[in-house]
């Protein structure tokens, strides 16, 4: 098989779980409040509560409604994709890495109805340099049910001046005037 750019790299080390990281079973604030995955903000968002595991590992539910179609009763792989890529991206909140998806591949193994449960989960699989990568899957109806879409993905770690570059500017605007749209911890800028 050829080697995937999602390989782990032979001098990846293993992710370490940050010592102030949430305890597991708590639920993780959203990283920024209008995100389309996990903010509250957002009127037309998944609204993921991505709840910390043990380890570098976190979980979350799914609940997909008719708003998710790609087909007739069926979910939209590309939506799917925004899901596992919100819960790979929510590992930094364990890792205190502020990091931006580089890379993210995604296998459709099973169709996904509307009105199914999807049981998320992600992994961070090993860190190099300041690329982490990390796996997701999403099974049916319950943490032990078939798997439906399953990804891998790397990460790659950025300043806070990622975001203050490219942002649009009343966004960033919006933030300063009230940082509390801004649900994440001080990160590890530099490793
Ligand atoms: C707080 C975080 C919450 C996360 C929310 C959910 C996740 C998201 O939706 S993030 C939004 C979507 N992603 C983006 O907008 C990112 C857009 N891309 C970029 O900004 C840049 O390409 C970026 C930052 C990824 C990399 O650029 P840059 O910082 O210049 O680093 P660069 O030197 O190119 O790459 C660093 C390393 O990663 C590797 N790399 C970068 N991109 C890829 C890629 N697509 N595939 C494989 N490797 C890659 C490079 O080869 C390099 O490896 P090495 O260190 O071994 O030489």
């Amino acid at each position: 098989m050829t080697a995937s750019r999602t390989d782990l790299p032979a001098d990846a080390t293993v992710a370490v779980r940050h010592p102030d990281a949430p305890a597991p079973g708590t639920v993780l604030p959203a990283h920024y409040a209008h995100c389309f995955g996990c903010g509250a903000a957002e009127r037309h968002g998944l609204h993921l509560a991505i709840v910390a595991g043990e380890g570098v590992e976190v979980t979350a539910t799914f609940e997909v409604t008719e708003h998710h179609q790609g087909a007739p009763g069926l979910a939209h792989g590309g939506l799917l994709a925004s899901a596992l890529d919100e819960i790979l991206g929510m590992l930094g909140h364990l890792t205190r890495m502020s990091c931006v998806t580089a890379r993210l591949e995604t296998d459709f193994r099973r169709p996904v109805p509307v009105g199914s449960t999807l049981h998320l989960r992600s992994r961070a699989d090993g860190v190099a340099g300041r690329k982490l990568y990390a796996s997701a899957e999403g099974r049916l109806g319950g943490t032990d049910g078939p798997v439906a879409v399953r990804a891998r993905a790397l990460f790659v770690q950025v300043g806070l001046e990622h975001f203050a570059e490219h942002g649009r500017p009343e966004d960033l605007e919006a933030v300063a005037r009230d940082p509390r749209l801004i649900g994440v911890p001080d990160y590890t800028v530099n490793p």
